[in-house]
């Protein structure tokens, strides 16, 4: 009989400089994943807490002191020889100035170069997340185009992103957001999205499983989709999804008869699986740091995050 892989645990930082940049490291030769670039960090010692380990390691590597830190991703990957835990977290707060201090390189790297450096494996849904906001924004169907427009108008590029399901058709919402440089995603339609310049396409329950069968549409940004089961979840890792949403977190008005996950079950449907999720279902803003703590990325909603309803 084969014996168990081993499993370890890691903490590792992603550091931004304030300039758009994040601190990245090369691993050593010798290690494992070696030669490969790294968010900063290492293991957690039993016990240890994850902000504690974090600054711990920053220290001991690069010289650098964590003075806050919050959850980014959590990503749980199976390599051949190993299974990791990667807790990555966001420094919000640091003193010093990073550098090698086992002698291996360390740089700050632009957030748009970093697809040209090579990562380990398990550091996928990161990338993916680093391009993705932590609101997805779904404006409500009841209002008129004016209307929406001007919420639009309303909403942080930086912070939030646009799902526009219904609105995906309307030329005027479409052409609202590209010229306020909102990421927006349309839904179902590959070739829409394609022509209207959008971020992502999201697929519906009915699409996902069409995309299951038929493989993935053709369309060159991200793709999102809907999931409520670990059914889903399988179509989605199978069409080669980016993100998905996963709901509902908690009742909601628009589908009073779906029955809530509720946190825990939320947390037990998403781990292990490489993908960024958002929470969605009777979520807003304040909820962001407990879909964090449960291994969502991001909140979706669209009562909870429209401006102005
Ligand atoms: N720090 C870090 N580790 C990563 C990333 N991606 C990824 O797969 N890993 C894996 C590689 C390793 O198997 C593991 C980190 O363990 P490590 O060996 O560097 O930990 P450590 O600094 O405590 O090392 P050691 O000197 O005690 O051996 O996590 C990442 O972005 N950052």
């Amino acid at each position: 009989m084969s014996s168990p892989l081993p499993e370890i645990v890691v903490v590792a930082g992603i550091i931004p400089d304030g300039h758009d940049r994040l601190c990245l490291s090369r691993r050593p030769e010798h290690k494992h994943q070696g030669g490969l670039w790294e968010f900063p960090g290492g293991k957690v010692e039993p016990g240890e807490a994850l902000d504690h380990a974090l600054a711990r390691e920053l220290h001991e590597e690069l010289g650098l002191d964590a003075v806050r830190s919050r959850p980014f991703l959590t990503v749980r990957h199976r390599y051949p020889d190993l299974r990791v835990t990667l807790h990555f977290r966001e420094v919000t707060a640091f003193t010093g100035e990073p550098h090698g201090r086992e002698g291996q390189p360390v740089e700050w790297v632009p957030r748009t170069e970093l697809s040209a450096r090579a990562f380990p494996e398990a550091n996928r849904p990161v990338a993916v997340a680093l391009q993705l906001p932590p609101e997805w924004v779904i404006p409500p169907e009841d209002l008129d185009e004016a209307t929406v427009i001007a919420g639009l108008g309303r909403l942080d590029a930086a912070r939030q992103g646009v799902y526009l399901r219904g609105w995906s058709t309307h030329p005027g919402v479409t052409a609202a957001c590209r010229e306020r440089g909102l990421r927006f995603w349309v839904r179902n339609d590959a070739a829409l999205a394609t022509r209207e310049g959008a971020f992502g396409l999201h697929l519906n329950g009915p699409a996902l499983a069409r995309a299951a069968e038929e493989g993935r549409p053709a369309f060159d940004g991200l793709l999102s989709v809907a999931c409520h089961d670990a059914t889903q979840i399988a179509q989605a890792m199978a069409v080669g999804a980016d993100m998905a949403t996963l709901s509902p977190v908690r009742a909601t008005p628009t589908h009073p008869d779906a029955s809530p996950l509720g946190w825990q079950d939320f947390q037990e449907l998403v781990a292990g699986n490489p993908l960024v999720f958002y929470a969605l279902g009777g979520v807003g803003p304040e909820d962001l740091a407990t879909a964090r703590e449960h291994g969502a990325y991001g909140v979706a909603g669209i009562r909870g995050l429209w401006p102005g309803v």
